[in-house]
């Protein structure tokens, strides 16, 4: 579904490049979160991947066409949720109606349902909408659209809590098989047991990549009351106890995906050859 080859990206001569040789590929039927420290790249990656950026050298493909080219074709096929977003002084009927018959599949139902479970008013504009509302209402229309590749930068900034509960139930609901949903978060508990692959960025290269199933398998996260031990690959201390990272052993833990981004990218050694 996402092919990127050999991807080198400036913004201008004058800067040295943000990305340089990058590759991978990713599959349809997934959840990926794309983390990184500020300025890691994400936006911008997040951005080639859509076509609102050209690579300087190598290839973006998403299903098999290139997205700078902006042929309506694919873009009927890919939805990005920004970050920073402007909505319209128009009702969200007058939205869906202006925006829907783009997306070929657009499930009115579907976004009727979410409007619904996000508690959405449906008698105001959306420019009179809080900034959290406006959010949950494109996520609401971008799912709506059954795009086959959804990317969403910092989807639940602005959530509240309740929200971002209804965030994580609606997206393990309402996706079909054949659709890849792109991530890029700083709020890593929001989507853990959400995402099953995730990669880490930094300096503009991929310092992880890996299913969340994959690395279940081999490290197991646990709160102890001693950093030590000879198991443990990586600690932190947190009040009243330590987090630790040790090699797997009984197949119990779940990932705790904060705990392993401040480990990578803490440089641990240690830990490197359970997550190559
Ligand atoms: N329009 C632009 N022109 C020049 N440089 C830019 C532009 N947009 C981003 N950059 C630079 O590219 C780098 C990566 O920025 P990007 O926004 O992709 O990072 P990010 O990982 O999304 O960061 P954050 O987590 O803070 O949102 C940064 O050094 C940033 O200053």
């Amino acid at each position: 579904m996402v092919s990127i080859k050999d991807l080198k990206f400036r913004y201008s001569k004058r800067q040295s490049p943000l990305f340089e040789e990058l590759s991978f590929e990713l599959p349809s039927g997934s959840i990926v979160g794309l983390l990184g420290k500020n300025g890691a790249g994400k936006t911008s990656l997040l951005k080639l991947m859509v076509g609102l950026l050209k690579p300087t050298e190598g290839s973006v493909r998403i299903l098999d066409q290139q997205p700078s080219a902006r042929q309506a074709s694919l873009l009927q096929e890919i939805y990005f949720l920004p970050e920073e977003f402007h909505q319209p002084s128009i009702s969200i009927r007058k939205f869906v109606k202006a925006n829907a018959g783009f997306y070929p599949r657009f499930d009115k139902e579907l976004l009727k349902r979410l409007l619904a479970d996000f508690e959405l008013p449906d008698n105001k504009q959306l420019n009179q909408f809080s900034y959290g509302q406006k959010k949950k209402f494109l996520i609401a229309f971008a799912l709506s659209t059954k795009c086959r590749l959804l990317v969403f930068d910092e989807p639940t900034n602005g959530l509240d809590i309740p929200s971002k509960a209804i965030f994580r139930r609606v997206m393990a609901g309402s996706l079909d098989e054949d659709q890849l949903v792109i991530i890029s978060t700083h709020q890593v508990r929001d989507v853990e047991n959400l995402i099953d692959r995730v990669l880490m960025l930094e300096q503009g290269k991929f310092i992880m990549q890996k299913d969340l199933h994959d690395i279940a398998s081999k490290l197991q996260f646990a709160t102890t009351s001693t950093p030590h031990g000879e198991n443990v690959l990586y600690h932190e201390m947190v009040p009243g106890g330590y987090k630790v990272i040790t090699p797997q052993t009984d197949g119990s833990s779940s990932v705790d995906i904060e705990l392993l981004f401040n480990a990578i990218s803490n440089g641990s050694e240690k830990l490197k050859e359970y997550v190559k």
